[in-house]
């Protein structure tokens, strides 16, 4: 089989300047090693989806590849754009993760070492289907995907947070991302209020009134490298949905560090649904994040299901 022609999308701000050294192997990897590609770089937020469209629409031709270099953010934004398109040549996506969290990389078996992702990447034969998430903003309409997970509540308040903290800079050029998360934890468990949700899925619906977080997630992690449901499987055609009651700080911390270190949680205060569309509704103005990004903090009422994408890698041994 011969390597396809890959076009290449690379976000030089993503990982806060980690997605540039990952160019710079990478783009020499794929020159040593003779691959064909025609590179474009993001400019400005969301021109990833531009890019992705116009790919699609006029540049591709059936059996070349679109590669994403960036983080989680990014990939969702060319993906978005690829689903926007059409997709005319059925155009599969390959990824080398550069960003800071890489949960999408983790999740998938996808090496988080640019060089050992070529090779995957280099190395596939076939496309493969994994399950992205789909959601619809009941009340707008707005429509979108996500690879990884849609969060309400606790995880989103803490990625407003820590998207907006100085500090995520510095410890990113640490490696050390996750630490941007982890650093809001406390200040925002004493400040936030729980709050009430309604979840309809598999028939059933289900009133939660102390709600503390409440994420549907495609894979096990979140938040850089929490694993918060270590069943969700990217490949099995449905969501995992997740809902932590209010927790007293000492219970909250000891399952945050239980999925920090990858230990099973089991807690009657965690409501966990498997399902392939769920109805999501909150009375009061939450934050959300979609993929590690900041949604509008707001009464939330969303349908969310799972769609397919083609990528190209070929698994972790
Ligand atoms: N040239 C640019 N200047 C500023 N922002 C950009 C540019 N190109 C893309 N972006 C924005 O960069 C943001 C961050 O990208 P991304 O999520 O890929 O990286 P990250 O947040 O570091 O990684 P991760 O999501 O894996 O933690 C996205 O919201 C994207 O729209």
């Amino acid at each position: 089989m011969p390597i396809p022609f890959f076009h290449v999308i690379y976000n030089p701000v993503a990982g806060s300047g980690n997605a540039k050294a990952v160019w710079g192997v990478i783009s020499k990897a794929l020159v040593d090693r003779d691959v064909e590609f025609a590179l474009y770089e993001s400019q400005y937020p969301r021109h990833t989806v531009l890019l992705a469209q116009q790919i699609a629409k006029t540049e591709a031709a059936a059996g070349s590849v679109l590669l994403v270099i960036g983080g989680d953010g990014t990939l969702n934004e060319a993906i978005t754009g690829l689903h926007l398109s059409g997709n005319p040549y059925h155009l599969p996506i390959a990824y080398i993760p550069g960003g800071s969290g890489n949960d999408f990389a983790r999740g998938v078996g996808l090496s988080r070492k640019p060089i050992e992702a070529l090779d995957q990447v280099l190395g596939a034969t076939a496309a493969h289907k994994l399950d992205i998430g789909k959601y619809t903003e009941l009340q707008s309409g707005k429509r979108g995907f996500f690879v990884n997970n849609f969060g309400i509540g606790f995880d989103a308040a803490v990625v407003n947070a820590a998207n907006r903290a100085t500090s995520k800079l510095f410890l990113n050029t640490l490696h050390m991302g996750s630490l941007a998360y982890m650093a809001q934890v406390i200040r925002i468990l004493t400040n936030r209020k729980p709050f009430a949700v309604e979840v309809t899925a598999n028939g059933r619906t289900e009133r939660i009134k102390d709600a503390y977080l409440c994420t549907t997630t495609n894979h096990p992690y979140f938040g850089g490298g929490v694993r918060i449901l270590p069943g969700a499987k990217p490949d099995d055609g449905e969501l995992d949905l997740i809902v932590v009651d209010r927790p007293n700080l000492v219970v909250f911390a000891t399952q945050a560090i239980a999925s920090i270190m990858g230990k099973p949680v089991k807690s009657p205060s965690r409501h966990h649904i498997r399902a392939s569309r769920f109805e999501i509704s909150t009375a009061s103005k939450e934050f959300a994040q979609i993929d590690g990004e900041d949604m509008t903090e707001q009464p939330y009422r969303i349908e969310i299901g799972v769609d397919s994408q083609d990528f190209w890698f070929a698994p972790q041994k």
